[in-house]
């Protein structure tokens, strides 16, 4: 079976990702999943394709294999694009899903439901020993609710009516998020790429 390292350590990404690639018949690995530990890489970068890109690039220097890492947040219109890249830790360091949709519900209190759009964005790296780093993005528009609804996915997920759908994308299951998320749009710019592995 074909093999892949995914640069990342979120559990909730992974679980998109194993369902994306399962149709190409490739088995991907988390920076969890290696019997190697990595550690911890800083996301210095200002922008996702920064950040996605010294992810991709430290995890590829070191195992001199091609590597993808997604840098991925929220834009929220109403918060001038907040969280945007500091969507992780957008309520601090501790990286807390729950915290995080927490303070955006909080900050958008009041405001109306015509005002609340936003979308989800991915940014996909892919590192290749001695090429230049290729980049895709993937988006996935929709709005913000009031509360959190639905027990899928992760991070803002619960909070995140996809366009045109009258559910969250927490109350999508992992198969109906993936055909429509920006993860699914932005892989699916690479799928040449992933198709030749
Ligand atoms: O499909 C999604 N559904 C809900 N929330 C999402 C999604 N995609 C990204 N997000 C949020 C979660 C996290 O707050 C941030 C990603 O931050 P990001 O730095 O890319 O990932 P991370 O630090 O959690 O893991 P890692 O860098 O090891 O891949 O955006
Ligand atoms: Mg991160």
């Amino acid at each position: 079976m074909k093999e892949l390292i995914i640069a990342t350590k979120n559990k909730g990404k992974m679980k998109d990702f194993i369902g994306l690639f399962e149709p190409f018949g490739i088995k991907v690995y988390s920076l969890s999943d290696l019997s190697e530990p990595v550690e911890d890489i800083e996301e210095t970068g200002t922008t996702f394709q920064e950040n996605a890109a010294i992810k991709a690039e430290a995890v590829c220097r070191m195992f001199n294999i091609p590597v993808i890492a997604d840098d991925s947040g929220i834009e929220i219109d109403a918060l001038n694009g907040a969280p945007g890249v500091y969507s992780a830790r957008y309520a601090g360091e501790a990286k807390d899903d729950l915290a995080n949709l927490e303070k955006v519900l909080d900050e958008l209190k009041g405001v109306p439901e015509e005002q609340r759009t936003g979308r989800f964005v991915c940014v996909l790296a892919i590192a290749q020993p001695g090429q230049k780093t290729i980049f895709k993005r993937g988006e996935c528009e929709g709005t913000i609710g009031d509360q959190a609804i639905g027990e899928h996915g992760f991070g803002y997920d619960p909070i995140f009516y996809p366009a045109g759908s009258s559910r969250t994308m927490a109350e999508l299951t992992l198969e109906e998020k993936n055909q429509i998320s920006h993860r699914k749009n932005a892989l699916d710019k690479i799928e040449n790429w992933v198709k030749q592995l």
